[in-house]
């Protein structure tokens, strides 16, 4: 009883001490009033997560672009769709660290380059870049090829069926590409139903999203069953990458530059982990475990967002049928063999129609919906004072259909990125900006045509029956709760 009274004295104490301090600084910044203790949780609880995305941004109508929220009884978050504030924090080397929700990630991913901060974020970042040259994504171009194959197929047996989640397949796909390109192993997980390793990636990745949504303070985490749930999947995952180093690290000590050309000449393809075992940090080699960092990293950044884009791109075009038709125009000028073309990079570069499609569905449908940043100091903007371990949420979300910056922001409109120049990199941000942007974006782009080129030469893509008006919710990624529904008709070429 006594601790009981002592302890919420001591919760009382902080929360009036934190709540003194906030009022001090951001007492200017609007928002929606707080509730003793609950903040404003309780308006999220009784949502359903696909309520959130509404909920903010009935408030950010309500009080302004940029407000306060009381997310639990000790913290608050600002939360912003300010083009002003989104240049401010993107672009400056200060505001680069993450906190919050990316912690739940470190159990899995350590600190890796998407959740580590200061010198080693930067020296990861240094080493790490290179891996994403044109010259080294020439690599994987044929593994989205071959893994795309087997998607197609998996299509062709749906057609005609009036509506079809697209998204559990997708995802699949993107696991087996990544997998692929990360590790260098075929894990495959399109044909595969009762992988170990892919099931758990799953239950991890669900998992960290419930974990994002959870009205339960981090601290009593470790008394939750998905604690537990977390350390068995967590064993499978570490110990499947450890594996893999280890094996591929034995190889290597075992070849020679030109063992990395085949008999006939061909350059093998390396994957991502093959790069790592070579790479050096002020002139040491990495330890396994910051291989398994950054290999763990490109398997989480790596494959539902991708699912998240390839899956909303085609339920778009499902709605858009004049813009499939310029879609499939341009891959008949580029391919003649519109059925077996396997595409090389310069066609996916050519594919510059195939490009302002994939934009525009970034925009409405950004695969990360939010950006969160936490002040490492002080930031005074227009008179305002942000103060320093504030947690920021840049909504790109709702800047990408701010009428402000993206007039008919509900619109389907590819054309809107047709002159480059007038998009400004601070308002469209779906791969984040500056410099902790999305290492990942030219690889992502590269699969996201190559995939999407052979739906389009296979399939007209339809809506499904009876039309499905999607349910999003800003999980880990961007998710649609009742699924991505649409329906397939094989495409005639004549
Ligand atoms: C459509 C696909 C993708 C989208 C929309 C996307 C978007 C993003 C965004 C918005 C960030 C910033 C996240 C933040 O600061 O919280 C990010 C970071 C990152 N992405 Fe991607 N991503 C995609 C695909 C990929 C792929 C395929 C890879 C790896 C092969 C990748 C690897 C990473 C990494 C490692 C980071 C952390 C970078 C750093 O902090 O320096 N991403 N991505």
């Amino acid at each position: 009883m006594i601790t009981s009274v002592v302890v919420a004295l001591l919760l009382f104490i902080v929360y009036y001490i934190i709540s003194r301090k906030n009022s001090k600084y951001l007492k200017n910044v609007p928002g929606p009033k707080p509730i003793f203790f609950f903040g404003n949780v309780l308006d999220f609880l009784v949502l359903p997560s696909w309520g959130w995305i509404g909920c903010l941004t009935n408030y950010m109508d309500t009080y302004g672009s940029t407000i306060i929220v009381h997310d639990g009884p000790l913290s608050i978050g600002l939360v912003t769709r300010e083009a002003k504030l989104f240049e401010h924090i993107l672009s400056s080397y200060a505001f680069i660290n993450k906190d919050g929700p990316y912690t739940y990630l470190q159990s899995w991913l350590g600190t890796g380059l998407l959740t580590s901060v200061g010198t080693k974020w930067k020296k990861r970042r240094r080493m790490l870049t290179p891996s994403f040259h044109f010259s080294i994504l020439d690599n994987f171009v044929e593994i989205f090829d071959n893994v795309s194959n087997i998607f197609i197929k998996k299509l062709e047996r749906e057609i005609g069926k009036d509506s079809v989640d697209i998204s559990p397949l997708v995802s699949l796909m993107t696991l087996d590409i990544i997998c692929e390109a990360a590790m260098g192993i075929k894990i495959n997980a399109q044909s595969e139903k009762n992988s170990e390793y892919v099931q758990k990636v799953k239950v991890m990745c669900s998992i960290l999203t419930e974990r994002m949504i959870s009205p339960i303070h981090p601290i009593l985490y470790p008394f939750t069953i998905n604690y537990f749930r977390e350390k068995r999947a967590l064993k499978v995952l570490h110990a499947h990458t450890d594996k893999i180093i280890e094996t591929r690290m034995n190889e290597q000590t075992d070849k020679s530059e030109d063992d990395y050309t085949d008999n006939v000449g061909k350059k093998q393809r390396l994957a991502f982990l093959d790069l790592l075992l070579k790479s050096t940090i002020d002139g040491e080699p990495l330890s396994r475990l910051d291989i398994r960092e950054e290999v763990d990293t490109f398997m989480f950044e790596g494959h539902d967002t991708t699912s998240s884009a390839i899956s909303f791109t085609m339920y778009a075009l499902s709605t858009h049928p004049e813009i499939q038709e310029k879609l499939f125009l341009e891959q008949t000028n580029i391919f003649e063999d519109l059925r077996n073309a396997k595409p090389s990079i310069p066609q996916l570069q050519e594919m510059k129609y195939l490009e302002l499609v994939i934009k525009e569905a970034l925009r409405l449908y950004p695969s990360v919906p939010f950006n969160g940043r936490t002040l490492t100091e002080d930031l005074e903007l227009d008179g305002v004072l942000y103060p320093k371990g504030l947690n920021i949420m840049l909504f790109t979300f709702a800047m990408h259909r701010n009428p402000e910056y993206f007039p008919d922001p509900l619109e389907f409109k590819p054309e809107r990125f047709q002159d480059s120049s007038r998009v400004n990199p601070y308002v469209y941000v779906p791969f984040s900006a500056g410099p902790r942007n999305c290492i990942g974006q030219k690889f992502a782009m590269l699969e996201l045509k190559s995939t999407l080129s052979k739906v389009i030469r296979t399939f007209e893509l339809l809506p499904a029956s009876p039309v499905q008006d999607l349910q999003l919710a800003p999980e880990t990624i961007l998710v649609s709760k009742n699924g991505i529904h649409i329906s397939l008709k094989k495409r005639i070429i004549v």
